[in-house]
Parts: structure tokens; sequence; C-alpha cells
């Protein structure tokens, strides 16, 4: 269900199917038929075109589009490339197909009520040019609805980036698993409504395969979700510490210290010049605010250790005195880094590499401006494809947990572990809604959740939060929505 496969990760899964018995050209035949079902159950679409590729995606094509034909549909198929240098499956399949076949640079993509891409799936090996790019430049112009085999072509599967070109589909068949694809943006916009079809690879083969990226959902992190226990004190929920900006950009801290409160840290100070004092106290009566004028006093108020977990960042100011009051924090502690305190680094990520060896654990926060001013001159991240590959590159490179922020949000671990959100809706992206995230991240981490699973634990409220909250949205609301979720929360995990 949670599982997400790239390419090879799905070759893999098929081979597996394979090697345990189940014949390849069975899984083709399931496929095409999952594909025709979606097509059957569309308005309004009697005459279907199916647009075959070269490889085994235009052989999911040829078996759907006979089984439309038997089903009444009036189809068309046209092929991209040659029919005598179909191979394997696909030619087999093909050679079922009863009518004619056209050429797929000459067809005319009008005279059809609905459209099956199934040019180019999981084979995708580079950017559509020539012949294929126009193609599919004509099915994204024709306005047809169109449902994709498996992505739509042009998409990348592992990145969700367009290689070249891709037509948005309104529904994509997938067959097992999703791909990261479907839910890293554009991928995300362009498939449509995404559905996942049982073709019979057994969902044992995922023991060998052991992909190490998933949906960000609670089997994740669950069974390490901090639930407040009967016997408990709310010294055993930890203590956080959120280092405020001056009076004039102290609104970001005190948002990060209402999520931090609400995601059940027992106890949360801000460390703030004396100016924002009355700011933090007049916000929540439970937030204790604590002066801080200089670096040194920041080292006083944590040489109580029970303050062992620091959000530095939001609304902090960019410069030398974020650095130091980072240095300081990090030894020994759960540091939460964010905004300003990564700009603060910008083209220095050794350093904040430094500061995730001295910390007891690091997550950072960054949107994808701030991790490209964290990253730069840092090729070996920046250049990575894709969302994914860059948030997994980054945490290998600092030892580290990283929180690449936008629609599709990812969660990447040093060891390759990796988590796509899908529950953000798009009211989330609102002035203060990161300031919050990182908030709700250190009242997880206070309570003693490990890392990663914290991190994407903070983004999954985060988003549910918004959702209670509902349209109209701004970040105020989120802490105060976190009770809702987490009402539904600790009901499923069985509280006392
Ligand atoms: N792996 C599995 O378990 C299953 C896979 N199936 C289907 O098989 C697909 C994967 O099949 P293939 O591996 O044959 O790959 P594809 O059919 O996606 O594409 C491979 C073909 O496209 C050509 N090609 C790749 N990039 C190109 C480009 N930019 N321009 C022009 N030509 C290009 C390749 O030379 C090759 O001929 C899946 O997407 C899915 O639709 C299904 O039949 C069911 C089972
Ligand atoms: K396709």
């Amino acid at each position: 269900m949670y599982a997400l496969l790239d390419p090879q990760e799905m070759s893999r899964a098929d081979h597996c199917a394979v090697d345990a018995g189940v014949p390849a050209l069975a899984l083709m035949e399931k496929a095409g038929c999952a594909v025709a079902d979606v097509v059957a159950r569309r308005p309004h679409a009697t005459r279907v075109l199916v647009l075959c590729g070269p490889g085994n995606n235009g052989g999911d094509g040829f078996v759907a589009a006979r089984v439309l034909a038997q089903r009444g549909f009036r189809v068309r198929v046209a092929l991209l490339g040659e029919r005598g240098r179909l191979a394997g499956d696909a030619a087999a399949v093909a050679a079922l197909w009863r009518g004619p076949v056209e050429d797929a640079t000459r067809v005319d993509v009008m005279a059809a009520d609905l459209i099956v891409d199934a040019l180019f799936g999981a084979g995708l090996a580079r950017d559509l040019d020539g012949a294929a790019r126009a193609l599919v430049e004509r099915m994204a112009a024709s306005g047809r609805p169109i449902v994709a085999v498996d992505l739509p072509s042009g998409l990348d599967g592992a990145t969700g980036l367009v290689r070249g070109a891709a037509a948005p589909a309104v529904e994509t068949v997938t067959f097992f698993r999703r791909k990261p694809g479907h839910l890293l943006e554009p991928g995300r916009s362009l498939c449509g409504k995404v559905r996942v079809a049982d073709i019979g690879i057994p969902d044992a083969v995922l023991d060998l395969v052991r992909p190490k990226t998933a949906v960000n959902a609670p089997h994740l992190w669950e069974a390490l979700f901090p639930v407040p226990r009967r016997s408990g004190h709310k010294y055993d929920r930890g203590h956080g510490v959120v280092v405020s900006g001056g009076a004039w950009t102290s609104g970001a801290a005190r948002l990060a210290a209402r999520g931090a409160l609400r995601a059940g840290a027992g106890l949360v100070t801000v460390a703030c010049p004396a100016a924002a004092l009355p700011l933090h106290a007049g916000s929540y009566a439970a937030v204790m605010a604590r002066p801080m004028e200089r670096p040194a006093d920041l080292s006083a108020l944590l040489a109580d250790t029970r303050l062992n977990t620091v959000l530095l960042g939001p609304g902090l100011g960019v410069g030398a005195t974020t650095r130091q009051l980072v240095a300081i924090a990090a030894p020994g502690r759960r540091v939460v880094l964010d905004a300003d305190a990564l700009t603060s680094f910008a083209g220095a990520a050794w350093s904040v590499g430094d500061v995730a060896r001295q910390a007891a654990a690091l997550v950072i926060t960054p949107h994808d401006g701030e991790f490209a001013r964290l990253f730069h001159g840092t090729p070996e991240v920046l250049e990575r494809p894709g969302k994914l590959a860059r948030a997994r590159a980054a945490a290998a490179r600092l030892g580290g947990i990283v929180v690449l922020k936008g629609p599709d949000t990812v969660v990447a671990a040093p060891d390759g572990r990796a988590a796509i959100a899908e529950n953000a809706p798009a009211y989330l992206a609102t002035a203060g809604a990161g300031d919050v995230l990182a908030g709700i991240t250190l009242g997880l981490l206070a309570q003693g959740m490990p890392a990663y699973e914290a991190a994407a634990a903070a983004v999954w409220v985060h988003g549910e939060a918004a959702r209670a909250a509902g349209p109209g949205l701004v970040a105020d609301d989120l802490p105060e929505a976190l009770r809702a979720v987490y009402t539904r929360l600790y009901e499923a995990l069985g509280m006392e």
C-alpha cells in the first residue's frame, strides 16, 4: 500500500514474481485489462485511440485495445515504431490484435473521444525528442481525455520530472504499487487520478526488493509516536527551546512555540531579546519566556540539561550571531534548523554537517530556496535529478534528517529512507506555516521520538491539521487544529 517503487525496484519486483512462478505474459494481460476497466468506466468514450510505444508499455496498450474492442468499443491502435521490431511479450500480445495498426506519427488524435497513452512507462530512458515528442505534444494539445498506462509518457517514474514532454492524464493506471513520480510534482499533477491495479505480483516480493521510499502516513512512525500515559509526567514529555528574534520578527517563534506545545512537548521555553519578552509571555500563557540579550545567555539557559531540544531559525536573522547560537545549542542536543538558521550557512553545508556530528540529532526543514542556498557549491547534492534524490543526497552529506518542503514534502534520512507527503492541501502554502512545522518537529523530538520518524510525523500531522482547519487557513489556526488530529491519532493508537 505505502511502499513506492522506482523503475528499477519495480523491475526487480516483476522478476521476483516471475521467479515465483507468475508468467510474465499474465502480468501484461492483467495490466491491459485493468486499463480497459478504467477506460470502460469513463463517461462518453465510445471511440478510443490507443497509442502504443515500442516496449512493454505498448504491450499493455495492445491488451487494453483487444479487451475494449471485445466489449464493443470502437478502438483504433496506432504504434510508434515498426511492428516488426516489437519483441517478447509485447510482440505476443500485438499478434493477438486483429485490427489495423496505424502509424502513430500520422494518426489523427482528434478523431477519438478518449486516448490511451501507452507510449512509454518505466522504460523511459532519455528525454523525448523527434517523433515521440511531437506525438506527445499533439496528444496534450488535443484536449481529449487521456488515460495513461503506468505513467503519462515522458514522466520519469523515479523523479516526477518531465523528460522532454508529457501530456496530462485524467487517470493513470499503475501496477502493484505507486511510483515516486506519481507523488512528486509536476508528476502528481500530470497523473490525474492514480489507480493501482493488482496484476498478480505477490506482496511478499517486497521483502526481497526492500524499497526505501514510502508514502508519508502513520504506518511509518505510529509505533514510535509519543502517546501520553496516565502514569506520565510533564517532565517525561521533554522541554523544547525556541530561540527567537527581536520583537518585530518574533511572530515566527511564537508560531513555532505554539506548534511545539500542541505537538505534546511537556514544556516549551522561548529564549528572546528583552523587547520580545512581553509578546511571548502574552501569547500562550503556557509558554515560558526567558531573556537572551547575547549568545552567552543562551549558554546559561542551556546549562540546565533538561532543556535538550532546540529550534533555531524562524525570525532569527541571518548572520554570524545566528551561526554562533547554533554552535552553542548543538553539542549533545536535539536540534531543528529552519529558515534564517539555514540561510546563515549559505554555501557552507559542511558547517551544518559539523553541527550534525556534534548534535544528538539534527533535523533541517528548508524550502527549495533555502535548500539551494545551503547547498550552493555542493553539486553532488544540487545536481541530483529531482527532489527525492536531492533530499536523500543532502541527508547523506549532512548526516542528519532533511525535510525538503513543498506540496510534496520529502523527508530523507542518511541511511536512504525517504517519505513523500501527499496529504497537504494547497492552502497550506501560507505565511508562517513552515514555522509551525518546525515547532511541531521540535515538540515531537523533545518527547524522544527518533528524528526521522519525528520529522515524518510532524509533516503528516501538519498536513492533517491544515485539512482540519480547512480553506481560508492562516498559520495561527494550525496549532489549534492539531487537537482534532491528535484526538483521532490517540484513539487509533489506543491511548489509555
Ligand atoms: N514491470 C512489470 O512488472 C510490468 C510492466 N508492465 C509494463 O511494462 C512497462 C515497462 O516496459 P519496458 O521496460 O519495455 O519499457 P517501456 O515500454 O516504458 O519503454 C521502453 C521502450 O521505449 C524506448 N524508449 C525509452 N525512452 C525513449 C525515448 N525517450 N524516446 C524514444 N524511445 C524511448 C526503449 O528503447 C524501449 O523500446 C511498464 O511501464 C508497464 O506498463 C506491465 O506489462 C505489467 C508488468
Ligand atoms: K504511458
